[in-house]
């Protein structure tokens, strides 16, 4: 059965993200009524190899024009010079305002290929072809475009929303259980920030999703992009609700900063796991939240095999995390903005913590205490 959820509210163009099996072979129909000129499909090597040609012969079937452009798979793909490398190619193929980016690929494929829409002549539509269960659930969904600098993630970017979104639940066969498992990291977070009840089927019967149940998994694209595309809906520029869905990253990408984004050691996935988790303890520390609701959380991440714990992952100076997150986006005046929670099924947003408090716990974190 396919799925159509739409993305609507605030200043942007309304768009549908469409979840189901064997889309794939129906990308050019689907795009034929957006594409009023030329495609680019912008793909990694990898996904290349595996989807490039289906989706080409979708849309040659539909009339549309594409052609592949390839870029190294990785977080280091997110860089200025590869930003560089894409658009100096777009200009090289003589596209113009009217042609299309498409975008087949992980989160890296999306905040790229994205990024590299919005600048190219201004901004030219782009359609997002999500084939990583952690693109299908989050980052294909709400605009974000991004490349890290070595100061951090995703530093620079725009919002620049797709025209279409289009999730096949069968492309996630071919997925290394690693990646499977570091997207359901993304998954459960929506449980955690909004919905106790998904949280509880993702912990139970759903759980299935996380060793490749495509029934299980469909439902968990499905019910995530729902409630991603409500707080996009509400706010698009992350001015209030919207850093909700930021559960798990502040702790997450100085963890995966100071690892030197190297996804060998902790895939984004799993340091959004780990992230979930920090947070959760944070908030029972500081009395926000039951410990029973931190032991669910880990005992959730644990069975999808995600890192729950500093100590599983690497060594960490506490000072150096702490200095890393006052560098993130919603950090006002140096001071740190965290997202935490009340309970399973209720996060919100805490602003102006005590950085000495996080400090301290997470020097107890690293410890192993
Ligand atoms: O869409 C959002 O808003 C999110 O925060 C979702 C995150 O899961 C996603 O990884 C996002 O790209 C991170 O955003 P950032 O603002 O922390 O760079």
């Amino acid at each position: 059965m396919t799925t159509v959820v739409p993305v609507s509210g605030g200043d942007f163009r309304p768009y549908e993200v469409v979840v189901g099996r064997g889309l794939m072979a129906e990308l050019g129909e689907r795009m034929a009524p957006l594409a009023r000129g030329r495609t680019v499909v912008i793909t990694d090597e990898t996904v290349g190899r595996l989807h490039g040609a289906a989706a080409l012969a979708s849309l040659k079937a539909a009339g549309v024009h594409g052609r592949l452009l390839t870029v190294p798979p990785g977080e280091g793909s997110k860089s200025f010079a590869e930003l560089e490398r894409v658009i100096d190619r777009m200009l090289a193929f003589q596209l113009d305002r009217k042609d299309v980016v498409v975008a087949l690929g992980g989160g890296v494929v999306g905040d790229l290929a994205g990024l590299a829409a919005a600048l190219f002549m201004r901004g030219i539509d782009f359609v997002q072809v999500p084939t990583t269960l952690l693109a299908q659930v989050d980052s294909s969904v709400g605009g974000k475009t991004a490349i890290d600098t070595p100061r951090g993630k995703n530093l620079v970017g725009t919002f620049h929303q797709p025209r279409l979104v289009v999730a096949d639940i069968d492309v996630l066969a071919t997925l290394p259980e690693r990646q499977l498992r570091s997207g359901w990291a993304e998954v459960l977070k929506h449980g955690l920030i909004c919905d106790a009840d998904f949280f509880d089927w993702l912990s139970g019967e759903g759980a299935a999703g996380a060793a490749g149940d495509p029934g299980a998994l469909e439902r968990a694209v499905v019910r995530s992009v729902e409630i991603k595309s409500a707080i996009v809906g509400e706010d698009e520029k992350e001015a209030g609700r919207r850093a909700l869905l930021n559960l798990g990253h502040t702790f997450g990408h100085a963890i995966e900063a100071e690892l030197g984004f190297d996804e060998t050691k902790l895939t984004h996935g799993e340091a959004v796991a780990l992230g979930c988790a920090l947070a959760f303890r944070f908030s029972v520390e500081i009395g926000a939240c039951q410990p029973e609701e931190g032991a669910k959380v880990k005992a959730a991440l644990d069975a999808a095999v995600l890192p729950t714990r500093l100590t599983q992952v690497g060594a960490f100076r506490a000072a150096a995390l702490v200095k890393r997150m006052a560098g993130d986006k919603k950090a006002e005046g140096g001071r740190l903005t965290l997202i935490l929670a009340r309970r399973i099924g209720e996060a919100f947003v805490s602003k102006d913590v005590d950085a000495a408090a996080v400090t301290a716990f997470l020097e107890r974190e690293i410890a192993g205490r």
